[in-house]
């Protein structure tokens, strides 16, 4: 088992990462402050891993479950709305812990379930996706969509500890590791150039899930985010670099439907959009953006446009982005393999010119 720590203060706490962690009552009980849970999970995952999770939290004076709906659709105020219902229902205290046992989605509501309830209770993710396992389970990023943009409503809040069960990606269909492998590259892109030179050279073994390569990939996302959110846990500045290719991204969720497109599809495409957008700006060579549309490719994820989204409606869409200031467009683009930066001035026809070059008019 490899634990890391994502270094916040007093809202410090672990990550695990390991095989065999999820029935272990010595990895989960002595985080847990009161003497109830309530486990949130969705109807996909729960039939997997709810009872092993179950047989770690024996001894406990309660341990309530919900069964949400599954999907980025159900990612929404109503959804979590149910949390609150059952907590209320079962007379869930401040000394309450909320689990959250599934990928990002139900990791995002629960931990937005848990900012709010009674003001905050703690909470405790168990990511079961690759995506939640690198991203979405670290650094306090918690709540959900609006039909006019993603994760519109939401809290930072942290969770008291992070435990990625590698047995679990035994499941995971083949589409969905491959978004969770979008934000893997993700970090190679913004901070950590010798990860991408690795992730060039290993793509085949994460894509047959060799249990090594695996872990490596997850401890060394971990270890890249928790670094970042380290520095700054409410991004007023630096932390905005994990949004990278999410601008474009976000406008392709919103625009296509929640959950027509993956996240990490959204993401893999919106990174070769800004990809080729530092380009046009004089900042990188088309030698790297080859190299960044190759390995997503490889991975199996989408480089270009959804087809019919034109840049009319990407422009709309990107218009409601949380990093827009004073009405202009902050993104994030790169200088350099592995160095990222916030830039506000792209002229909008250099953006809609990195558009047509991913295939929207
Ligand atoms: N908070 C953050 O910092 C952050 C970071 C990145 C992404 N996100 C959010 O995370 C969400 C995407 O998360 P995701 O990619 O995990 O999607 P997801 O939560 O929808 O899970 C993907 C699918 O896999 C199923 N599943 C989960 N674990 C499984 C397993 N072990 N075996 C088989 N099936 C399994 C789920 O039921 C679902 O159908 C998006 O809403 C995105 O905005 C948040
Ligand atoms: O943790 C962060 O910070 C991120 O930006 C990680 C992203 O991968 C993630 O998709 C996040 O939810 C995006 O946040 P948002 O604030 O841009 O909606
Ligand atoms: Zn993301």
């Amino acid at each position: 088992m490899h634990s890391l720590n994502v270094e916040l203060g007093e809202r410090s706490y672990p990550i695990e990462i390991g095989s065999g962690l999820l029935g272990n009552p010595q990895s989960l009980q002595p985080h847990i402050r009161g003497k109830q849970v309530c486990v949130v999970t969705n109807e996909t995952v729960a039939p997997l891993y709810l009872p092993r999770l179950l047989d770690g939290l024996s001894g406990l004076d309660r341990v309530d479950t919900l069964e949400l709906p599954d999907g980025e659709a159900f990612k929404t105020l109503d959804t979590v709305n149910r949390v609150f219902d059952r907590l209320l229902e079962r007379r869930h205290n401040r000394s309450t812990t909320l689990i959250a046992l599934g990928g990002g989605v139900v990791g995002d509501m629960t931990g937005f379930a848990a900012a709010c309830y009674q003001r905050g209770v703690d909470f405790i993710q168990i990511p079961t996706t690759l995506l939640a396992q690198v991203d979405s389970s670290v650094g306090g990023k918690t709540g959900v969509n609006h039909p006019l943009g993603k994760n519109m409503i939401g809290a930072f809040h942290q969770p008291r500890l992070v435990i990625a069960d590698m047995d679990t990606l035994a499941t995971l269909p083949q589409r969905e590791l491959a978004a969770g492998l979008a934000e893997v590259i993700k970090y190679g892109l913004i901070c950590d150039a010798p990860f991408f030179d690795w992730l060039e050279a290993n793509m085949p073994r994460l894509l047959e899930r060799e249990p090594q390569a695996l872990a490596h990939a997850v401890e060394r996302s971990c270890r890249d985010k928790a670094a970042v959110v380290a520095e700054d846990e409410r991004e007023s500045g630096r932390r905005a670099i994990l949004n990278f290719g999410h601008t474009f991204g976000h406008a392709i969720e919103a625009v296509q439907g929640y959950g027509n497109w993956l996240h990490g599809e959204a993401v893999a495409a919106g990174m070769v959009m800004a990809a080729e957008l530092s380009r046009l700006r004089g900042d990188i060579d088309a030698a790297l953006v080859e190299r960044v549309r190759t390995l997503l490719e490889l991975a199996g994820l989408p480089v270009a446009a959804p087809e019919g989204m034109g840049s009319g409606q990407f422009l709309d869409a990107m218009a409601v982005d949380k990093k827009v200031l004073d009405g202009r467009l902050r993104l994030i683009l790169l200088s350099a393999l592995g160095d990222a930066r916030i830039v506000d001035d792209s002229p909008r026809e250099q953006v809609v010119e990195a558009l047509n070059c991913c295939g929207a008019p």
